[in-house]
This record gives C-alpha cells, sequence and structure tokens, in this order.
C-alpha cells in the first residue's frame, strides 16, 4: 500500500507548480481586496504558498479566517489579522488547495486532517478558488485515500459501517485533528457519485464529517501544469 508520505511527497518541480498557482490566486483575489474584506484560507503546502504571496499585501486588506492553526499561526506570522469565523459574516472567496478535485469541480480534501474546517470556512465563502499542480486533477475521485473524521469513541462502529459500505477504512494513528477528534481514511475507493456519497458518510452517527467537497466543490480551478502555465477552469 503506498503510504501518505508517497502520496505527499513533495518534488521541486511540483513546488514549482504550486507556487505558481499561488501566485496565480493572489492575482484572482486581489480585486476583492479592499481595508474591509477578510477572506477565507485554507490549509497544507499549496495554501501555504499561497499565504506566503498574500503576506506581500498584508496592511491593504482586513484579515483571514483560517482553517487550522498551523495556517493561523502562517498568516500572523506575516502580518495578516486572523478572525474568529464567529465574528465574520460572508467572505467573497475562500482559497485552498486538494487532494484530487474531479472534472465536476468535486474534490477530496483532508489530508492534512484539516477537513472539517475547511469545510466550514469554505461554506461561508462566495466563491472557493482551488490552487492545485496537474497531479491532483483526476477523472474519477478516490485514488487518493478519502479522510472521514470521527468522534473518537465512535471510530470502530464507523469503521464498520464504512466496512458495509464497501471501504476499507484505515486509522491514521498519531494524527489529532484540530478539533480532539481522529481520522479514518478509505484507501481504493473509487467515488463515482461524489454527492451521493458525500452525503451518506455524513449521515453515519459518529462521523464529523468527511473529506468530499462535492455539495460544494469549487468555482474556479486554478491548474498548475508542468510547461509552467497556470490554467484556469471555471465551474
Ligand atoms: O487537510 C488538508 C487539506 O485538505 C489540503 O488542502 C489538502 O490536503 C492539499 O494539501 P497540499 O496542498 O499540501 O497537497
Amino acid at each position: 500500500m503506498e503510504t501518505f508520505m508517497a502520496f505527499r511527497s513533495k518534488t521541486a518541480a511540483q513546488d514549482a507548480l504550486k507556487r505558481a498557482v499561488a501566485k496565480a490566486a493572489l492575482e484572482e483575489i486581489r480585486p476583492l481586496l479592499t481595508p474591509e474584506t477578510v477572506i477565507g484560507v485554507g490549509t497544507g503546502s499549496t495554501a501555504n504558498m499561497f499565504i506566503d504571496e498574500l503576506g506581500t499585501l498584508a496592511g491593504t486588506f482586513k484579515g483571514a479566517v483560517a482553517s487550522s492553526e498551523a495556517s493561523a499561526e502562517r498568516l500572523r506570522g506575516h502580518g495578516i489579522d486572523v478572525f474568529d469565523l464567529n465574528s465574520v459574516g460572508s467572505m467573497p472567496v475562500y482559497v485552498d488547495g486538494a487532494d484530487e478535485i474531479d472534472p465536476g469541480f468535486a474534490m477530496i480534501k483532508g489530508g492534512g486532517a484539516a477537513l472539517t474546517r475547511e469545510k466550514i470556512v469554505a461554506a461561508c465563502a462566495e466563491r472557493f478558488v482551488c490552487i492545485a499542480d496537474e497531479s491532483k486533477d483526476v477523472a474519477v475521485l478516490g485514488q487518493f485515500p478519502l479522510p472521514v473524521e470521527v468522534i473518537p469513541m465512535a471510530r470502530s462502529y464507523v469503521a464498520r459501517e464504512l466496512v458495509k459500505m464497501g471501504a476499507d477504512p484505515i486509522y491514521r494513528q498519531g494524527v489529532i485533528t484540530d478539533n480532539g477528534n481522529q481520522i479514518l481514511d478509505l484507501y481504493d475507493f473509487p467515488i463515482e457519485h461524489p454527492v451521493e456519497m458525500e452525503s451518506r458518510i455524513n449521515q453515519l452517527v459518529g462521523v464529523v464529517t468527511n473529506g468530499l467537497f462535492a455539495a460544494r466543490g469549487a468555482d474556479v480551478l486554478l491548474l498548475g501544469r508542468k510547461d509552467g502555465s497556470v490554467e484556469r477552469r471555471e465551474a
């Protein structure tokens, strides 16, 4: 079985693509930034590069809501104010990476275990701008293991129910989410109907949420190509 480290291995070439999409995302959202603007910011290596780019505009907009403690810390490190989501209304945009994205702009997210806060912050944003290198562009979701965040006492129960659904859940040992919960990863689980599957898994008692972002997918995809270009797609 391929490991998470293998899935997430970062080559210099991939980092260059991530940097390119991070810069493109900054140009995408620049017209939205005013002294009153608060934006949503995601989590992960691609989002980190976006935060670094966003730091060049610190002070020209109000601030950000972060989808993880790690992103909040990085934003603050760039002098960007971080707000509690409860103190902010709707945001014009949420920018984040993905582990996979399909032609319908449905995504798998949560390789870094930040899926629940990501889904909440994304829900409060008018637009979701997904930034990804071309390795994330897939025809069918599910080559990347689908994360499911569970309340710890429900982990075994939820795992048994997922097996009944044809999945092979693996407990992500040693990982505690920012919400104090645990992660089950569903390996080798092709997802032909992401909207239905997102809802089905979320209905299991003990599941906080799963890493399918399908009912609310991306609105814009900025995809880094090997030739150095960034392709822009809109839903
Ligand atoms: O929990 C992590 C997030 O969903 C990330 O957005 C996702 O895993 C993509 O991360 P990266 O940009 O590091 O590939």
